[in-house]
């Protein structure tokens, strides 16, 4: 049953509400481009952040253990009226989560804490390609043409273990039309459009390649991934993303984003899209990324394993290994070592920390002068280890992202997919600029560089996890540096971000599947868990930060606004203050001022509206303030009065229990009290998940 407020606790939440609402006043100048930094509460820039760091270590020291209230409530289910869909005005914001670190003693003074940020008013979706997010924003009808008869089927996960459901209980459906006629089903589904994208027409190259891809694994361990294509079972289902087997199996059949040619983006005029086969000729731009250098220790080097010995043997640096070695004395047993955050991460915040240093400071002779030399043979370039620059694939709030393309000889064909996208000989990787925006401060630029790239690199290579890398996260594979600034190598996802497939899906009518948006959901908890089960939050999840392998494998990217809860010297939980992240998906409680908010309550809420997001092809509401946003406020009077919401109850589902399930999940991730949200490790417990299929295969059944 869907959990909603008692009587006897509304007096309490309505304080909460009312103060949200005299906040939300204050709220306004917060995300305006380069609005100064909150002074009370709300979220501060990263310097800030730092000192606010020392101090929790210091108070980390001698606190209890904080625990999250596990109160679930529940409540019954009436039927009430929507709102009217609002139209987008996201914003973001941005923190840094770390400060370097000049000294060991006692607790690390690690800083590895996200509290702040500084706002700037944004478009949700302000890039290159000039998508807006009103593009998701659509009508209500849709909701209401699928609710049409169903026949049997099994949808359900293979695992059975979820007790109290019995299979007698399992009356699977799915919906009679869909297995029917697709073309007939997308139009049934059909969302409103608002809006237009001025993207470029992908399809005519990327539906070509696109057979290429889906050939292929997803970059993920085949070991990982469930096994549809074998099995000879007949097609219900067909969308342009998502196939869907008569015996419950389904294969997602994402297209390929396509690259903008590299001398476009100088204003050239370029053939648009880009071939695979083909490399572009570089110009001076092409240089400057070809010959960045890493700054990564060579210790880190764990690809290019040959090569790499090779340059250990010829150039060992003595220094770095005397450092380490020091370093090492002064840090302290860790008491969690599965935190993201332990004694290698801390090791390389100081290095890191110290080159960027060196580097602001000397930023007037850039590297490719005298000292590149010197560098280059103790490190390799972007070249060398990652190959060329062939194009484009979007611009973000901090510079451009292009894609580069290696070869590799056939000897090291063998070698480990799961480091990024591999098609033949060639592997293709990601590579995200990253400048100083205007007068950011070079500091906090570092500060916010570090963050970023420490919880992506150690979330992502899942050094300190038992179980190794999560399939769900973005590997972050290095950090480099150019003439003018750094640059991070990722694992390249083609398939682009989920806020670009929901687009898409919208313009051609389709929606996504029901199943597909399960799926999407399972995996996208699952790498929040993973994150939550070693110390780190999210904070900014939403659309535009979930990538996609052609196959369908989400991967969760941008940790630039990420919290550290703990590390691995803490055993209690760390709470944040401020909001974080972008309206839509920000949960109410980061409103309230100088209230501290357990972050990964607040991931579960962003994956509530995401998952809401995707079902109904357009927001829940703009911003999660009764004052601000009508929807958000008929949202609470329903579940007060009513206490149900008319949007999840005209929800449909293939499966009618599934469909049950679901909705019960979606009250218990929507309570605007976190004490009452469900947490992600509960969703991923719940029938509803359980009875998910996906195509990840989780070794923790339970997941
Ligand atoms: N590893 C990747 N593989 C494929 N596409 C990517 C990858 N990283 C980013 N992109 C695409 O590049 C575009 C810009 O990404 P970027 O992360 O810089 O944007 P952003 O969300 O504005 O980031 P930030 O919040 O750090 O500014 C997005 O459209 C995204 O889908």
């Amino acid at each position: 049953m869907p959990q909603i407020i008692s009587e006897e606790e509304k007096p309490e939440v309505d304080n909460e509400l009312k103060r949200s609402r005299s906040f939300s006043q204050s709220i306004k100048g917060l995300f305006k481009p380069g609005s100064p930094t909150r002074k009370t509460g709300g979220p501060t820039d990263a310097t800030n952040g730092a000192g606010k760091n020392s101090d929790r270590l210091k108070k980390l020291a001698v606190s209890k253990e904080q625990e999250l209230g596990g109160k679930r409530h529940e409540a019954a289910q009436n039927r009430a009226g929507d709102g009217n869909r609002p139209k987008m005005n996201a914003l973001k914001t941005h923190t840094g989560a770390f400060t370097s670190i000049k000294n060991h003693t006692g607790i690390p003074e690690f800083a590895g804490l996200s509290l702040s940020s500084h706002g700037q008013a944004r478009n949700p979706k302000e890039n290159s390609n000039g998508t807006s997010q009103e593009s998701l924003v659509s009508g209500e009808e849709a909701a209401k043409k699928r609710n049409r008869k169903a026949i049997p089927i099994d949808a359900g996960n293979d695992d059975d273990s979820d007790g109290d459901e019995s299979s007698s209980r399992r009356e699977n459906t799915i919906d009679e039309e869909l297995c029917k006629d697709p073309r007939e089903v997308r139009r049934s589904q059909s969302l409103q459009r608002k809006g237009s994208f001025s993207r470029q027409d992908y399809r005519s190259r990327s539906m070509s390649l696109n057979s290429r891809y889906r050939s292929r694994s997803p970059t993920f361990s085949a070991s990982n991934l469930t096994q549809h294509s074998e099995r000879h079972s007949k097609l219900v289902v067909n969308t342009e993303t998502f196939q869907l087997y008569e015996d419950g199996h389904h294969e997602h059949t994402l297209k390929v984003t396509p690259l903008v040619h590299d001398s476009q983006e100088d204003g050239h005029k370029g053939k648009p899209g880009f071939s695979l086969s083909g490399f572009f000729k570089s110009h001076k731009d092409g240089e400057n990324l070809e010959s960045a250098l890493s700054l990564l220790p060579r210790s880190r080097y764990e690809f290019h394993k040959r090569l790499s010995r090779i340059w250990d043997e010829e150039l060992g640096d003595e220094n770095d290994d005397k450092d380490d070695a020091q370093a090492g004395k002064d840090i302290p047993t860790p008491v969690n070592p599965e935190a993201a955050i332990g004694v290698e991460e801390l090791k390389l915040i100081n290095k890191l920390s110290k080159r960027i240093h060196d580097t602001s400071a000397k930023s007037a002779t850039p590297v490719t002068s005298g000292n590149a030399e010197v560098m280059a043979k103790k490190t390799y370039t972007l070249c060398e280890k990652y190959g060329k620059s062939i194009g484009v694939i979007g611009h973000g709030a901090y510079g451009t992202v292009k894609v580069v393309c290696k070869m590799i000889a056939p000897s090291e064909e063998e070698r480990d997919i799961t480091e990024t996208y591999k098609v033949g000989n060639k592997l293709y990787y990601a590579v995200k600029e990253l400048k100083p925006k205007g007068d950011e401060p070079k500091e906090k630029f570092g500060t916010r560089l570090t963050s970023e790239f420490i919880i992506g690199h150690s979330l992502s290579r899942g050094q300190n996890s038992k179980e190794g890398p999560s399939p769900n996260i973005l590997r972050m594979l290095d950090l480099m540096q150019t003439n003018d600034g750094f640059v991070e190598v990722l694992e390249f996802c083609p398939s682009g971000d989920l806020y670009s497939l929901l687009s898409r899906a919208s313009r051609s009518g389709s929606g996504l599947h029901p199943l597909e948006t399960d799926c999407f959901m399972k995996q996208l908890l699952n790498g929040v868990q993973y994150m939550h089960d070693h110390g780190i939050a999210h904070c900014d999840l939403k659309p535009e930060n979930l990538l996609f392998q052609p196959g369908g494998i989400l991967k969760i990217a941008d940790f630039g606004t990420s919290c550290v809860f703990q590390t691995a010297w803490e055993k209690q939980v760390h709470f944040q203050t401020g909001a974080v992240g972008s309206e839509p998906y920000v949960a109410p409680e980061e409103f309230i001022e100088n209230r501290e908010y357990d972050p990964r309550l607040v991931d579960c809420w962003s994956c509530g509206v995401i998952y809401c997001t995707m079902v109904l092809g357009h927001y829940l509401w703009k911003v999660p303030l009764l004052d601000k946003d009508s929807v958000y406020a008929s949202f609470v009077e329903q579940i007060r009065t009513k206490k149900e919401y008319a949007v999840f109850e005209e929800m449909r589902h293939v499966s009618t229990d599934i469909n049950r399930y679901r909705k019960s999940c979606l009250y218990n991730i929507f309570q605007w009290h976190p004490d009452r949200r469900i947490s992600i490790d509960k969703l991923l417990q719940s029938p509803w998940m359980k009875r998910t299929r996906c195509c990840v295969f989780y070794k923790d059944h339970s997941r």
